[in-house]
C-alpha cells in the first residue's frame, strides 16, 4: 500500500560540504514527487536517507506518520523498490532470476516463481524470462530492473536517474510504465532526474540547490514549458 513519507528538518553533512540542510518534504500515498536540480545539490542523498540506505546527521524520516529508528531499517529497506540509472543487474542470472534475486536467499510468503512472471508480464517482458540481460536492450534491461523493485510489492518506489542511461524515446516508455505501474500497484513514488520529460509526468517538481528546496510546484504544464519556466537542466 502507497505509505506517506515525510523528511522533517533532515541535514547531512560531509567534512566541509552540507550535503543536506534542515530539508522539509511530505508526499502523499501514491503521489510522484521529481528531485531535479544541479549535480551535487543532493537529490541522490535525498534518496538514500529516504530509502534508509544513509541517515540523517539532524531531523527525522517518517513513514506513516512513524520515526525511521536505526532498528527498524532492515525492515524498511525491504518494504522499499529502488530504481537506478545503471540497471544493475547480475550478468548471469537469467532475467527471471534478477527479478527475484532481492528474495531468493530469504523465506516469503509467497510463490517466487508466479510472482516474478507477473512483474515481468508487467513490464511487458513476460516472453523474455530465460533470457540473461546481456541479450537485451538497454530499455529491456531498466525493465526488468523495475519488475525487480517491484518483489516485495513496495509502498515506495525511490528512483535515481531511472532514464539517464537511455535514449528520450524508451527513457519516456520507462516514465509511462514507472507511472502506470504506480497506478496498478498503489505506490509513492520519489524520481531524481535531470530530465525535464520526467519531470514533467510527476504530481510534483521539487528543485533542490546546495541541499535546500528552492522550489516545490505542483505540475500543471508539459515538459518543454517546465524546461523554459524552471530551467530543470543541470
Ligand atoms: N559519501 C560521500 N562523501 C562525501 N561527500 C558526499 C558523499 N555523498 C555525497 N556527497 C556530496 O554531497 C553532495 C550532494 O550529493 P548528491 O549525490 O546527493 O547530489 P545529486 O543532486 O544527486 O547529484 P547528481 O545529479 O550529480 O547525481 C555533493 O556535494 C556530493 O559530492
Amino acid at each position: 500500500m502507497a505509505v506517506n513519507v515525510a523528511l522533517r528538518g533532515v541535514s547531512r553533512r560531509y567534512p566541509g560540504l552540507i550535503a543536506l540542510d534542515k530539508v522539509d518534504l511530505e508526499v502523499a500515498p501514491g503521489e510522484a514527487v521529481v528531485l531535479t536540480g544541479p549535480s551535487g545539490s543532493g537529490k541522490s542523498t535525498v534518496l538514500h536517507v529516504t530509502g534508509g540506505m544513509d541517515r540523517p546527521d539532524e531531523g527525522s524520516v517518517e513513514i506513516d506518520g512513524k520515526e525511521l529508528l536505526p532498528r527498524d531499517l532492515d525492515g524498511h529497506r525491504r518494504r522499499i523498490g529502488f530504481v537506478f540509472q545503471r540497471f544493475h543487474l547480475l550478468p548471469a542470472l537469467t532475467v527471471l532470476d534478477n527479478v527475484l534475486a532481492p528474495v531468493l536467499p530469504r523465506r516469503v510468503d509467497f510463490d517466487r516463481r508466479e510472482r516474478g512472471m507477473e512483474l515481468l508480464e508487467a513490464v511487458g517482458l513476460g516472453g523474455r524470462a530465460d533470457a540473461l540481460p546481456a541479450e537485451l536492450s538497454g530499455g529491456q534491461q531498466q525493465r526488468v530492473a523495475v519488475a525487480r523493485a517491484l518483489i516485495n510489492r513496495p509502498g515506495l518506489l525511490l528512483a535515481d536517474e531511472p532514464t539517464g542511461n537511455l535514449d528520450s524515446v524508451i527513457g519516456r516508455e520507462i516514465i509511462d510504465l514507472l507511472m502506470s505501474l504506480r497506478e496498478q500497484y498503489g505506490m509513492t513514488m520519489i524520481i531524481a532526474t535531470h530530465d525535464p520529460e520526467v519531470a514533467a509526468n510527476g504530481d510534483r517538481v521539487v528543485r533542490l540547490q546546495d541541499g535546500r528546496i528552492t522550489s516545490n510546484q505542483r505540475i500543471t504544464a508539459s515538459a518543454d514549458v517546465l524546461d523554459r519556466l524552471g530551467g530543470l537542466r543541470p
